[in-house]
């Protein structure tokens, strides 16, 4: 029985995707999104209930949109396919579909009024897109395929400087494209804290399927919760093999849809163009499952993507507009640091003097190259600007000071007690053998109260990258047999994470036993710190007996917990509730020196033994 993508037949049938998935919930048929497919007989009987609904005239084919702009159509089934364009007037909120809605006719006397939603929604924006992948996968080429064919040739041409993003100009409307290539520019941009991509198209090649980075950048796209749509790259060479991506996907869990899973395969080649369109509509269609919206008209905020110095222009720098809209003369203040916007240019070179939503532009007005993933705010005037910037500097020093190697608490690390936490870690190992029997522990390990995440498992050293995961996934790195650079340790450092270099696989595990256990409550373990004997007695009137002792090894300190042993018997346990050297009462007494001990006990002997110890906190890794 042959099968049909549902946003495929909501096109042929002229309904809009929201409006196929209203109708499979009432027929009770389940799907995962619009992208996945269902029975030729499901498609009947969807055909029998829009046409049985357009004869009664209760508008099935209308969408559940009842927004300006469709009230403004005769709702054939033609004119309502939803186009996820960024000017596209915004469908009715979620809340607002659950309603039933009386249908939206071309006679405007029905009554009563459809309850409109008086709430304005913010337009849609267009997807940014990041491409991530093994090297040689294609990464360049798709990207350059997609320039070459979706950016208007007058835009195209000329010498289109390298500005870190373009706009791709597509039947479904603007996709932006972030043109670095790779998934080190999607991690610094999120180490900074910045979420700049909304779609992550992991490319691998067919004729070499999954490899380190692929693994890596899935990884990155994982960390970083974005959905994520895989392309199959180089489908025209004889060797491209996709079926084997697709099962080789599976062990990372990423089953495609054909295998009943929810995974996004698209075959292409960037040589030839075959499937770049199904993988551009595929973007358009999950970006409005996303519902990406932005207010052009709230207040500016945006991430830097690049920058560079001009010998003559100066510093430039791109800046994905993500709210508001940026104009040519605003201020901009980025860090510490601020600047007016003298010219702005699109993507594609050509000067503009305002930009909107998901628009990469390049700024020139900063007077220091700004650091890409920093985000930019706008400021009123110069002033505004500058206290902004003072009020980030006295923050900073706070931080600074606040930081001053203060220990996360175990709820800081791992959440809050008592619901099921994730341990999330990055394995790095000299050879795949070690990383399975790795995991394989690991696997074991899990229970209910905790869950071990492996975010990424690498052969080879970390890398800077995975530090930059790490950070901002919260991960642990271990390494077994392998060790991190000098370069990667001080970053690691800077980042505060915790990088373990194990040589025998228990330890490894062990090291993750006690972040297992971290997670439920923190280690305290008895540290012996001294030992002393007792010569003489001294009674006090009021302090009670006062063993006047000699230090025979470590140290003895107030407060520590107190043991004292007789012969080979041990006749008391409690604490040092004094001490004194002559006199004076002190902290602690070292090795060789005489003092006097208040044990708070009476019984104290001649000879007694008494044996300090503390307890302390056991190092969470
Ligand atoms: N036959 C074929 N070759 C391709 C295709 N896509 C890329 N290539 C070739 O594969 C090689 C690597 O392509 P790139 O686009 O540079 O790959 P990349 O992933 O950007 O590589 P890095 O930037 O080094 O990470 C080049 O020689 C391309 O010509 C394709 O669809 N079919």
């Amino acid at each position: 029985m042959s099968k049909v993508r549902i946003y495929t037949l909501a096109k042929d049938l002229g309904v809009d995707n929201a409006k196929m998935l209203e109708i499979l919930d009432s027929l009770g048929v389940s799907y995962k999104s619009v992208s996945s497919t269902i029975e030729e007989d499901t498609v009947g009987l969807i055909k029998e209930m829009l046409a049985e609904e357009a004869a009664s005239g209760t508008g099935a084919a209308t969408s559940t949109d009842t927004t300006e702009a469709d009230a403004a159509q005769t709702p054939t089934p033609q004119n309502i396919s939803s186009q996820n364009t960024p000017t596209q007037a915004a469908p009715a909120p979620a809340t607002a579909q659950s309603v039933p809605q009386p249908a939206v006719t071309a006679t405007a006397e029905r009554e009563p009024e459809a309850p409109v939603n008086t709430q304005p929604e913010l337009p849609h924006r267009a997807p940014v897109v990041t491409i991530m992948g093994h090297v040689d996968h294609g990464k360049t080429s798709l990207l350059d395929y997609i320039r070459k064919t979706k950016v208007a040739a007058k835009e195209a041409g000329g010498i289109t400087q390298h500005v870190g993003a373009f706009e791709a100009r597509t039947s479904k409307g603007k996709i932006v494209f972030i043109d670095t290539p790779g998934h080190e520019a999607f991690t610094t941009i999120r180490a900074r804290g910045a979420n700049v991509a909304d779609i992550a198209i992991i490319v691998i090649a067919a004729d070499d399927s999954l490899m380190p980075q692929t693994r890596e950048a899935i990884a990155h796209a994982q960390a970083a919760k974005v959905p994520m749509l895989v392309a199959v790259n180089k489908i025209d060479l004889p060797q491209a093999d996709p079926e084997r991506v697709k099962t080789d996907l599976t062990t990372l869990n990423l089953v495609p849809e054909e295998y009943g899973g929810d995974t996004i395969v698209v075959p292409v080649s960037a040589r030839t163009g075959e499937g770049v369109e199904d993988l551009l509509e595929y973007i358009s269609l999950t970006a409005e499952l996303e519902d990406l919206r932005a207010d052009p008209k709230g207040s500016f905020s945006g991430v830097v993507i690049e920058s560079r110095v001009d010998r003559q222009a100066g510093v430039l720098a791109t800046v994905m507009v993500q709210e508001g809209t940026l104009h040519v003369g605003d201020f901009l203040v980025v860090g510490e640091g601020y600047g007016k916007i003298k010219a702005m240019t699109d993507s594609n070179g050509g000067r503009i003097k305002e930009a909107g939503p998901s628009t990469p532009v390049q700024v020139l007005g900063f007077s220091e190259a700004p650091a890409s993933g920093e985000k930019v705010v706008s400021a009123k005037n110069e002033h505004a600007a500058r206290e902004v910037i003072a009020q980030r500097a006295s923050d900073r020093r706070d931080a600074e000071n606040a930081r001053t190697q203060r220990k996360k608490t175990l709820e800081e690390m791992m959440g809050p007690l008592g619901e099921t936490r994730t341990v999330n870690l990055i394995l790095r190992a000299d050879t795949q053998g070690s990383l399975e029997a790795i995991q394989g522990i690991l696997a074991k390990k899990e229970t209910e109260d905790v869950k071990l995440n492996v975010l990424l498992a690498g052969i080879g050293s970390p890398t800077e990258g995975d530090v930059l995961l790490a950070s901002t996934a919260e991960a642990t790195i271990l390494c077994f047999n392998v060790t991190a650079s000098g370069g990667v340790k001080k970053v690691a450092d800077t980042k505060g994470i915790e990088l373990g270099t194990f040589r025998i696989i228990y330890e490894l595990i062990d090291e993750v036993d006690r972040l297992i256990k971290g997670n439920l409550e923190p280690v305290f373990e008895e540290r012996y710190l001294g030992r002393a004997e007792v010569r003489m007695v001294i009674r006090h009137p009021k302090s009670g007996n006062i063993a006047g002792s000699y230090v025979t090894d470590g140290m003895l300190r107030r407060n520590a917990k107190a043991k004292v042993t007789r012969g080979k018997q041990v006749v008391y346990e409690g604490t040092i509730v004094g001490l004194k050297r002559f006199k004076d009462d002190v902290r602690e007494v070292q090795t060789g020196y005489e003092c006097g001990i208040n044990l708070d006990w009476n019984d104290v002997q001649e000879g007694d033994i008494i044996e300090a110890s503390e307890m302390v906190e056991v190092e969470q890794a």
